[in-house]
């Protein structure tokens, strides 16, 4: 058994490594603020200074990572230099993150994955408010879910792009785990009611067939609203994750109830500025085609002669007639990179339209 010698030693030792990472995180903090005062310097007239720099935030992550060397894992090695980052670049420039609300939903827990803790993180009521928000210059950055591994695409996210001039400017991919919750009043014996997202009652089908068969599923507005309602309810449950449970103070019956044990969301990073390369990156393009035989293989020809890596692609209703398709493709690669540059060139003589929707990096968390 350690002593309490050996203890009290060990403790001054933690007490002196903390002083030391205090004084370097302290050091690197000035070194941003002498990053933006070389930003402002360096403008041309009229030009605006870019604070928040994605390719730059993923490098260091992911440089972070690779020298990782344990025993912290990777990954929380990451999240703690997230945050040192987040802090420094909130000296730079404090940003403001429009979400998909209310309070507690998994796309706040992404726009705080994505971007540390010390941006302000704003509740819009729907996808179409963040995309407004963000057009409007009301927030610098919007986060906004596009895809589900389960239930797949989020149609008003790839609808909005169809109306708005964004760009992606970055994804962030969040693990989503359900929990059945319950308030204080509510009799887990009694219940009768879950509420919960569509796509959330979907994502725990099988389970509730299995455990709640015959009980009512009512679907709201978002999770962080069923938890919103049960609070008030002695029959009511709601499925929901850690933030809502946390927010509405409810506690769980059961944890992680969704059907697949890899059910994941991702989610885009909405602005207006052109992200240079990081050296591993993506590219999302909408693109329409004429309807006539052969174009589905026109269109993915210069992908396939090129090699590049199709990672996405999902199709669409467009908006300017009956029975004619956008498709909306992700891939890897940066619309800088001359292969993609011949790839995009090639459709733009084909399509009837193309429209670059940005280039960002790959998730490194
Ligand atoms: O390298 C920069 O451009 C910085 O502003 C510094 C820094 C950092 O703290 O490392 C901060 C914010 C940016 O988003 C990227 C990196």
């Amino acid at each position: 058994m350690m002593s309490e010698h050996e203890l009290k030693a060990l403790r001054l030792r933690i007490d002196s490594l903390d002083e030391r990472i205090q004084e370097l995180i302290s050091e690197r903090a000035r070194c941003a603020q002498d990053v933006a005062r070389v930003k402002m310097g360096t403008l041309a007239e009229g030009e605006k200074p870019v604070f928040y720099r994605p390719e730059r935030e993923a490098q260091v992550l992911k440089r972070v990572m690779e020298r990782n060397g344990g025993p912290v894992r990777d990954e929380d090695m990451a999240r703690l230099f997230r945050e040192i980052m987040s802090c420094c670049l909130a000296l730079e420039e404090p940003l403001h993150v429009a979400y998909l609300g209310p309070e507690g939903t998994f796309s706040q827990a992404a726009a705080l994955k994505h971007f540390g803790k010390a941006v302000v993180t704003r509740p819009m009521a729907a996808i179409d408010e963040v995309f407004r928000e963000v057009a409007a210059g009301a927030s610098n950055f919007g986060v906004v879910p596009v895809e589900n591994s389960t239930e797949g695409a989020v149609n008003h996210t790839l609808d909005s792009f169809l109306e708005h001039n964004l760009s992606i400017c970055g994804e962030v991919e969040l693990r989503i785990h359900h929990h059945l919750l319950i308030g204080e009043n509510t009799k887990a014996d009694s219940i009768t009611r879950i509420y919960s997202h569509a796509q959330s009652l979907a994502q725990c089908r099988k389970w509730l067939d299995s455990y709640y068969p015959s009980v009512e599923r009512v679907a709201v507005a978002s999770n962080a609203e069923a938890a919103r309602r049960v609070k008030g309810e002695w029959n009511s449950a709601a499925i929901a994750g850690d933030m809502a449970a946390s927010l509405y103070g409810l506690t769980p019956v059961q944890q992680k109830i969704e059907d697949r044990p890899d059910n994941s969301t991702r989610f885009l990073i909405i602005g207006n500025q052109d992200v240079p390369p990081s050296g591993d990156d993506k590219t999302s393009i909408i693109v329409s085609m004429q309807n006539k035989p052969g174009a589905l293989h026109e269109l993915l020809l210069p992908f396939h002669t090129n090699n590049i890596d199709l990672s996405r692609i999902e199709t669409r209703p467009s908006r300017s007639g009956k029975w004619t398709y956008v498709f909306f493709i992700d891939f890897l690669g940066h619309q800088a990179d001359p292969l993609i540059r011949d790839v995009l060139e090639r459709l733009s003589t084909g399509a009837v339209a193309l429209k670059v929707l940005g280039s960002y990096p790959r998730a490194v968390l």
